[in-house]
C-alpha cells in the first residue's frame, strides 16, 4: 500500500487561494463525518472551497478525533467554514430539520454501522441506520427538494463491494449482488432505495461501491488497523500476540484519501450513475500480515494466533474490484 502524509492541508481554498465569497461558496452536509471517510471528505470539500456542515450523533465522549485539527484548532483557515449539527439517521425529523435548515448543494451519506461482524450480533439496529437511514435521508432531500424546488442537489449514497458477497471476483457495476451479512444486505437496500429514488423522482442520486479503504485514520477494530497497531506495539514491547480470524480472505484495499475524491467527482458528472471504486489488486490477510510484520523485521507466525472468535458466520472470500468506468470518468 502507498504511503500518505496524514497532515492537515494548509490552503484556504483550491490550491491554496482565498475561498469564495459565501454567496458564491457550494455547500456539502455530510453524514458519519467523524468517521475515516468523512474527516477526508471534509478536508479536499474544505480545500475546493466548500462550506462543510457535518451531521453528529449525541454521545457521552465527543468523539471528533479525526476532525479536531479543522474544527477545534483556531488557527485553521478552515475552521470558519465548517460546521457540526446534532442528528441521527434513526430520526427522520432531524435530517428533515437540517436538509431544510443548511439547503446543501451535496449531500454525502456516509454515516453506518459499518463493522460487517457487528452487524451478525446488532442486525436490527444495522438495518435501521444502514438500510432505513439511508431512506430517511434520502426522502428529506426529496421533499426539500419538492417543497423548493432545488433540484440542483446532488446525492451520494456509500456503498460497499461487501454488497457483491459471494459473487467472484472480478466485480463491476453489473456485477448481481449476493450480500453475506446484515450489514452488506442493508448496504443492497441503501443501494437500491437511491436508485429508485434517481428513477422514480428524477434525483440526482449516485451510488459508489467502494472496496476496502484504508488509513491511519481507520478504525482499530478493522483488520488492517488492528495489524498495523499490533506490529507496531510487540516490536517496542508492549504486547507478543496478535488474535486474529481468517487469514485466507482476500481484499482489494486502496487509500480512503483517493477514495473520497471519488465520490466527489461522481457528483460532478453530468448525469447520475453508480461507479465501482477499487484498486483492481487482491490480496490475502496473511499476505497483508507478511508485509506489516516484515517492515519492523519480525516473523508474523512467532506472534500470530487464530482465535474462531473472529471467525464470522458467514465470510466473504474474494473481493477483487473492476474500476474501468470510474477511470474514464472525467471532471
Ligand atoms: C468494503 C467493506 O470494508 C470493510 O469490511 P471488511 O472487509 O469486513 O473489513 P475488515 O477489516 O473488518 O475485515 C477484512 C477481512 O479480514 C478478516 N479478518 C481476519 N481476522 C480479523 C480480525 O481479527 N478482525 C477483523 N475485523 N477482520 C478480520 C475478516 O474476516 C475479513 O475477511 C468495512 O469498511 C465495511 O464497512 C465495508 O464496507
Amino acid at each position: 500500500m502507498a504511503t500518505h502524509d496524514d497532515a492537515p492541508k494548509s490552503g484556504s481554498g483550491a490550491n491554496g487561494e482565498a475561498p469564495p465569497p459565501p454567496q458564491q461558496r457550494k455547500v456539502a452536509l455530510i453524514t458519519g463525518i467523524t468517521g475515516q471517510d468523512g474527516s477526508y471528505l471534509t478536508e479536499l470539500l474544505l480545500d475546493k472551497g466548500y462550506e462543510v456542515h457535518g451531521l453528529i450523533r449525541r454521545s457521552s465522549n465527543f468523539n471528533t478525533q479525526r476532525i479536531n485539527h479543522i474544527y477545534i484548532d483556531p488557527h485553521n483557515a478552515h475552521k470558519a467554514r465548517m460546521k457540526l449539527h446534532y442528528a441521527d439517521l434513526t430520526d427522520a425529523s432531524s435530517l428533515r430539520r437540517w436538509i431544510d435548515t443548511i439547503a446543501p448543494d451535496e449531500v454525502y451519506n456516509l454515516a453506518a454501522q459499518s463493522h460487517v461482524a457487528v452487524s451478525f450480533e446488532i442486525p436490527d439496529y444495522t438495518a435501521d441506520v444502514v438500510a432505513t437511514g439511508a431512506l430517511r435521508l434520502l426522502e428529506a432531500v426529496r421533499s426539500h427538494v419538492s417543497a423548493t424546488g432545488r433540484s440542483h442537489i446532488r446525492y451520494y449514497q456509500a456503498g460497499s463491494s461487501e454488497m457483491f458477497g459471494s459473487t467472484p471476483p472480478p466485480q463491476s457495476e453489473t456485477t448481481p449482488f449476493h450480500p453475506r451479512s446484515p450489514y452488506a444486505a442493508s448496504k443492497c437496500a441503501a443501494h437500491w432505495y437511491t436508485v429508485n429514488y434517481r428513477e422514480a423522482y428524477g434525483l440526482f442520486a449516485c451510488n459508489g461501491i467502494l472496496f476496502n479503504h484504508e488509513s491511519p485514520r481507520r478504525g482499530e477494530n478493522f483488520v488492517t488497523r488492528k495489524i498495523t497497531r499490533a506490529v507496531g506495539r510487540i516490536k517496542i514491547g508492549l504486547q507478543s500476540k496478535l488474535f486474529l480470524g481468517n487469514l485466507q480472505a482476500s481484499r482489494d484495499w486502496g487509500f480512503a484519501g483517493d477514495y473520497v475524491e471519488a465520490m466527489w467527482m461522481m457528483l460532478q458528472q453530468e448525469k447520475p450513475d453508480d461507479y465501482v471504486v477499487a484498486t483492481e489488486e487482491s490480496h490475502t490477510v496473511e499476505e497483508f500480515l507478511e508485509v506489516a510484520f516484515g517492515y519492523v523485521g519480525l516473523n508474523w507466525r512467532d506472534h500470530v494466533v487464530i482465535d474462531k472468535r473472529y471467525f464470522r458466520p458467514a465470510e466473504v472470500d474474494n473481493l477483487k474490484g473492476d474500476a474501468i468506468k470510474l477511470i474514464f470518468c472525467k471532471v
